[in-house]
């Protein structure tokens, strides 16, 4: 709708206000009333009060008309901006015109007072019109919005504003400008975020349909104990009227057999509505939990270079917990007071409608409070589980390297960003407080005026038998019970305010769909092993602007050994995840038997391609578990043959329950080199195409390596063996060496030719040299000097051959290594 159509609507909407209420208040045609009402004003006799209600009318939608048609870019943002008094001011209108058709009844009946009566009905409803057309001239702001979108501040094209800019305050134009377009952006995301939230709750709603039957019948018993509970009120008093009025044993026993009979129905139904409430929670909690899951695990690993674990966490504990404590809860409870708020208002009405008019007249303040508290506290509660998520962030991630903390005694450091995280938490959690104070405040105020005016006048009816004590006593407990009604609601608008925020992250992971899915189909009968990069560049997700890899190419043949070395940081992690196929190269392509790597079957390709880290991550299962992980059906015998090819089936068989025995947390029940063995079994047991060893014996002491390799080279003439390690005297019998800097390959041959080429190769084989040889001196020169001759002798003749040209190391001892 146009603001054209709204005007239009406003304009004549007032003509006929203005028209009706006069010829209502001059009762059609005595226009001489104005006069004598003005000179003898009598609230119980004169409705001139009324007639200049229409007068405010008037002016308001007249006023609003004029300018958003005089100001069309500025002008309905203005008159939305004054939304809440307007209603407030339509609600103050309704209640004043309530309150005097009240005090009209005491004077003469409604029924001789038609068109005072009509007038006030009236008075009301264009109160309701007034309200409904303020919030349409104010909605009337897309055609301007879409120009103000063409606004870019940083540009400077304030595109209606330019030409004034010429004149003199150009600056100051500017900046209020850029003001009120940041109040009106943040108008419009409020806009946006409201109708997302009933999106968000449409979609809940959407996800319990699988618990359609089971909450059909908790809504069964729901109704079934509400509208019990709506009797009891009613036979309270009855049975004190039959104490008071009939004094009789016969009236009073009735209402209390009721009484009893209904209380029994109400409890037995919202006992089992209880259950039936917490059973779908349970059920949406977990389907909500597994479904999350499902999609975190789908996610490429540059998701998790991205999210901290403890966001994540988040998201999957309390988050999913407070989203189906919203569809249950919340909803219970919603339903639950809705229905009894309904017909405790029919009794109401039954007992005294003037009474009722009393008791409702505060309901709609009371409504906007909440509305503005619940509105604040939805904003407020995004930003607190923000901070709970960050809290757990650095909770987690100390608790989970907690002896890196201890090593480095920080912790009073990590006391104290944990504390900071809580104390930003807590300064949110103050302003939570204060604006709950203010809620329940102005709500137990208002609460307290109704019950002393319905006691007034509740008094004043039964004192001029208009209503029997006993019906008053019923009415107070309807409407005590009512306020607690409207409460609950209320409390329940702010619950669901908060389970929509937690809602709407978990929506943002579930709809989260993955940058490099593992969609591949290729599963070839036979694999040979041959690994090619050729021409790859690629740059992290979290880094898009810097390349760790530079126009990479290389080739691993299978039976062949591949070692990949390079200073610290110079990619060659980065082409082991690659090859992996973790993330996507930008540029060139990593083959595996001639087909890039993402197109492979996502099990295929990793039950070919194996790989033992430098920090392998062991889970809190039993060694087999671990062993055997991500493959279903291995037999033992398969199991302990890898065990023993990597050296660990020993050591395994000497724990506690051997194979069952559980490795703890991230395997910190084992050693460093018993980890390491456990995960080359790991890889072993698949037996894998590609081998990919990522500093895999650089925690295993001179003795387990030597076996290590010894097991692992009676397996290597069958694999494609990528090495990667920083100890160059491990690698200098590979086929070939590949030498990365800096993204580059540097150089690659053998280690001979790139010992005689003179190259990085051979400086960082130098320095590593030189390094222990200083290093050893440094560290212990005594000890040294007092060792035997012998000794002394032969660690320089091993320090001088692994640093000679050649290389030294004989054939036996590479194959000792691999
Ligand atoms: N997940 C990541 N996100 C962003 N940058 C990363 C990530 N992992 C590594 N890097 C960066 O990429 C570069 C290459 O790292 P990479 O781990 O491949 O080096 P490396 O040669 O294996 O080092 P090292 O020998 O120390 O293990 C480094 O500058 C590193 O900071």
């Amino acid at each position: 709708m146009g603001i054209k159509v709204s005007v239009s609507l406003s304009v004549l909407f007032t003509l006929l206000d203005v028209v009706l209420t006069t010829v209502l208040y001059t009762h059609g045609s005595h226009l001489a009333t104005f006069g004598e009402d003005a000179l003898n004003f009598n609230i119980l006799q004169s409705a001139l009060d009324l007639w200049g209600f229409v007068l405010l009318r008037a002016s308001l939608l007249l006023g609003a008309s004029i300018g958003v048609t005089w100001n069309k870019k500025h002008g309905p943002r203005r008159v939305s901006a004054l939304t809440s008094l307007i209603l407030f001011f339509c609600l103050v209108v309704i209640t004043y015109a309530l309150a005097k058709l009240l005090m009209l009844t005491e004077v003469k009946p409604l029924s001789q007072q038609p068109w005072l009566l009509s007038l006030i009905c009236w008075t009301c409803a264009s109160s309701v019109g007034v309200m409904l057309l303020w919030i349409l001239l104010g909605k009337e702001s897309s055609p301007v919005n879409s120009r103000r979108r063409s606004y870019n501040p940083g540009e400077g094209s304030c595109e209606e504003t330019e030409s004034l800019m010429a004149t003199a305050g150009e600056e100051e134009q500017e900046v209020g400008c850029e003001r009120r377009e940041k109040k009106t952006q943040k108008k419009e995301e409020e806009e946006m975020e409201t109708t997302r939230s009933g999106a968000t709750v449409g979609r809940l709603m959407s996800f319990s349909r699988k618990d359609a039957g089971l909450l059909c019948v908790a809504f069964f018993f729901l109704v079934i104990s509400a509208v019990c509970e709506a009797f009891i009120p009613l036979y309270y008093g009855r049975a004190i009227d039959g104490i008071v009025n009939y004094k009789s044993m016969e009236h009073f026993a009735e209402p209390v057999i009721i009484l009893g009979v209904l209380a029994l129905v109400s409890s037995f139904a919202m006992g089992v509505r209880g259950g039936i409430f917490s059973l779908t929670f349970s059920r949406l909690n977990l389907r909500l939990r597994s479904h999350l899951f499902r999609t975190l695990m789908r996610q490429e690993i540059g998701f998790y270079d991205e999210n901290h674990t403890g966001d994540i966490m988040s998201r999957l504990s309390a988050d999913t917990t407070q989203v189906s404590d919203l569809i249950t809860q919340n909803v219970n409870i919603f339903l639950r007071s809705t229905i009894k708020a309904a017909g405790f208002l029919f009794f109401m009405f039954g007992i005294s409608w003037k009474l009722s008019l009393v008791a409702i007249m505060g309901f709609p303040f009371i409504g906007l409070v909440s509305q503005l508290y619940g509105d604040y506290y939805k904003k407020l509660s995004k930003q607190v589980q923000t901070t709970l998520a960050e809290a757990n962030r650095v909770a987690e991630e100390t608790i989970s390297s907690m002896r890196t903390v201890r090593s480095f005694a920080n912790e009073c450091g990590e006391e104290a960003s944990y504390y900071a995280k809580l104390l930003a938490m807590y300064q949110l959690n103050k302003k939570e407080a204060l604006a709950y104070a203010c809620y329940m405040w102005s709500s137990s105020i208002s609460e307290l005026v109704l019950e002393v005016s319905v006691l007034y006048y509740g008094g004043h009816l039964v004192i001029t038998r208009q209503m029997t004590s006993g019906n008053l006593i019923s009415f107070f407990i309807y409407m005590l019970e009512l306020g607690e009604c409207l409460e609950s609601i209320a409390s329940v608008y702010t619950g669901l305010m908060q389970g929509v925020g937690a809602a709407e992250k978990v929506f943002e992971y579930l709809d989260r769909e993955p940058k490099h899915p593992a969609d591949g189909t290729e599963a070839p009968d036979t694999c040979a092993g041959l690994v090619e990069f050729k021409d790859v560049t690629f740059a992290y997700p979290t880094r898009p602007d810097t390349d760790v890899l530079k126009g990479v190419s290389f080739t691993l043949r299978p039976g062949e050994v591949t070692a990949l070395v390079g200073p610290s940081g110079s990619g060659k992690s980065s082409c082991v995840s690659l090859l992996e196929n973790f993330y996507l190269p930008q540029q060139g392509q990593v083959l595996l038997d001639g087909k890039p790597v993402h197109t492979f079957q996502h099990d295929y390709l990793h039950s070919r391609v194996a790989l033992v880290g430098q920090e392998p991550a062991l889970f809190a299962r039993s060694v087999e578990d671990n062993i055997t992980y991500g493959l279903s059906d291995v037999s033992m015998e398969t199991v302990v043959q890898a065990a023993t090819k990597a050296n660990a089936h020993d050591f395994i068989t000497s724990l506690p329950e051997g194979y069952e025995t559980g490795v703890g947390e991230k395997g910190t029940q084992l050693s460093g080199g018993q980890k390491q063995r456990v995960a080359i079994a790991r890889a072993l047991v698949r037996n894998p195409r590609v081998l990919i060893l990522d500093e895999a014996t650089s925690a295993l002491d001179a003795e387990s390596e030597h076996s290590v390799q010894q097991a692992l080279n009676n397996i290597l003439q069958e694999h494609t063996v990528l090495v990667i390690a920083h100890r160059l005297s491990t690698v200098e019998k590979a086929d070939n060496i590949i030498v990365i800097d800096k993204g580059h390959v540097a150089e690659q041959g053998p280690h001979a030719q790139l010992m005689a080429s003179g190259g990085l190769y051979s400086k960082l084989v130098q320095r590593q040299v030189l390094g222990i040889q200083t290093g050893a001196e440094l560290l212990n020169p005594p000890e040294l000097s007092r060792r035997p001759e012998g000794e002394r002798r032969r660690r320089r003749q091993r320090s001088s051959s692994s640093s000679s040209s050649g290389g030294g190391g004989s054939e036996s001892e590479f194959k000792a290594r691999y």
